[in-house]
């Protein structure tokens, strides 16, 4: 909000700057809402006001909640402005399905917004396109892959860390705690042993620092003050949860250094611990056989290695704590999913072998992922070339939101997208079914490439868990005094409590 009131402050500071301000607001209206017209029919919206767009319109804590409503008024394709920037949201599974896969060439690239850019210059694979994006999707992917996604070895690793959480949560003896720290430790430590080949133990300052640092920057990314710099990134470039993020980045990629330099002094190139060797092995080959702009640098390796950490951590521990949450708000669901357990798995460990003889577990593991809409706008696409899609003209480079919380709750798709109900995943007899409107990971192209290994981790940590404990609100407080409002952010974890965790042997 200070940010909000010093950018106001600036705008009406003296004549010269009301004027000038004024003659720009013309200017950019001009640009970016008379020009583009002329081209074809655009998608419908909201009517903006100059320079301001559709800010005023829009809830900025939550602006997925008003761009769900938007779409109910201008249909499944439809522009707003974030100030003066326009977006093409698309709303509906099935528009959001039909851009993604049948139009993966037009609407396949990443909108790489001012802060991102600053913070990740381009490399890596989450904010990169064209060639530097390919190579390293394809690379972290076939690695993802050899280390066992959807394999024994991701499992061996997954299980290992269960038994950590699990230690920290029978730390507390059933008293109140927040699930946030131990869950995010949890969730890092999975990509930390994928990519380093280790964990790292949760009291190990190097580790902790990474994770708060990690999770900072998402919870900052999507800020208003941030949302405000992406849209005038030349006027408000000073503001304060800028240069937090620019340093937390910069803080990051040193400590990944010093990481990646005891695995270097270390490497075997027979026997890869992790996906830093495999790279490093593949960076050494391509400068032997002096391979042209080879997309394998350090640049590269340092970025697509923070942005594993940056996607896999919040998105699954987020999860990991809606599932805890919704767990201890309906105990006549958790009582299933714990009978369930006991009768199919008892008292040995899980295993993924163990999700088809639990149908029950797995729809409430999907429904959790459904109702939980961790990333209510996936990450910003663009277009790639202008487009004609459902009959309305996009220009090439138009910032393109999915609207992913409006296929999680899309009306002509589930029987009930309000409430947490782990029948839609259920036929008649009980049987666990896939649903096509399940997309928490996106779809087409730019799919989330950990999903293996997130829908893997969630499984395991939710089974083992539930196997050993009880989720309950704290004394005093009421299941239904448990508080289902998202957090405020880019990605929506539930926001802040405790619980106890009442060890059941
Ligand atoms: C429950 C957990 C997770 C959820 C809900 C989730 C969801 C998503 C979504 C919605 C996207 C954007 C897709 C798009 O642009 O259309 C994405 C991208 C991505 N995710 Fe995940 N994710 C999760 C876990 C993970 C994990 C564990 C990893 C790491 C191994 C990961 C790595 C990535 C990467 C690298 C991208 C960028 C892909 C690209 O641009 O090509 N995610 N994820």
């Amino acid at each position: 909000m200070e940010t909000l009131k010093d950018f106001g402050f600036f705008l009406f500071s003296s004549p010269t700057t009301v004027l000038g301000v004024g003659l720009l607001l013309i200017i950019l209206y001009l640009v970016t809402v008379g020009s583009s017209r002329e081209t074809g029919k655009e998608p419908p919206g909201p009517k903006p006001l100059p320079l301001l767009g559709n800010l005023l319109q829009l809830d900025l804590q939550r602006p997925y909640k008003t761009l769900c409503e938007l779409s109910k008024k201008y249909g499944s394709v439809f522009t707003v402005y974030f100030g003066p920037k326009k977006v093409v949201v698309l709303a509906g599974y099935r528009t959001v399905r039909e851009a993604l896969v049948g139009y993966a060439d037009e609407f396949g690239e990443r909108e790489i917004a001012p802060i991102f850019a600053d913070v990740t210059k381009h490399s890596g694979v989450l904010f990169s396109n064209g060639e530097t994006w390919r190579e390293m999707r394809r690379f972290a992917l076939s690695t993802l892959r050899d280390f066992g996604m959807g394999k024994r070895g991701a499992e061996e690793k997954i299980l290992e860390e269960c038994g950590h959480l699990i230690k920290v949560f029978e730390s507390y003896k059933g008293k109140p705690f927040n699930t946030s720290r131990p869950t995010n430790n949890a969730a890092s430590n999975i990509i930390s042993s994928i990519v380093f080949g280790s964990r790292f133990e949760y009291d190990d300052p190097r580790f902790r620092d990474l994770v708060s640092r990690v999770i900072e920057n998402i919870k900052i990314g999507g800020s208003a003050g941030i949302q405000l710099y992406n849209t005038f990134p030349r006027l408000v470039g000073w503001i304060k949860s800028r240069q937090v993020m620019l340093k937390n980045g910069e803080k990051t990629i040193r400590d990944m250094k010093k990481l990646m330099q005891k695995l270097k002094e270390t490497l075997n190139p027979q026997t890869c611990r992790g996906l830093v060797d495999c790279f490093l092995v593949r960076k050494q080959k391509e400068e032997d056989s002096c391979v042209k702009d080879t997309q394998f640098t350090e640049k590269n390796l340092l970025y697509t290695v923070a942005n594993l950490f940056a996607a896999g951590t919040d998105t699954t521990s987020a999860s990991l704590r809606w599932s805890l949450l919704l767990m201890a708000k309906y105990p006549h669901i958790q009582d299933q999913v714990q009978e369930e357990l006991t009768r199919v798995v008892g008292n040995r460990e899980v295993h993924v072998e163990d999700r088809k003889n639990l149908p029950y577990t797995d729809a409430v593991v999907h429904e959790i992922q459904r109702f939980g809409n961790v990333i209510p706008m996936s990450v910003p696409h663009k277009t790639s070339r202008d487009v004609t899609f459902q009959g309305y003209f996009i220009k090439e480079g138009t910032t393109v939101i999915p609207l992913l919380a409006s296929v999680l709750y899309d009306e002509s798709e589930w029987e009930s997208p309000h409430t947490f109900n782990p029948s839609h995943f259920l036929d008649k007899e009980g049987r666990f079914i896939k649903r096509d409107a399940f997309l928490p990971f996106s779809a087409g192209r730019r799919v989330c490439l950990g999903e293996g290994l997130a829908k893997m981790s969630l499984f395991l940590f939710f089974t083992s868990l539930l196997q050993r404990f009880r989720f309950m609100p704290p004394p005093g407080v009421s299941e239904d005094d448990l508080d289902l409002t998202p957090a405020v952010g880019f990605t929506i974890p539930p926001s802040p409590h405790e619980l106890c965790a009442i060890s059941r042997q």
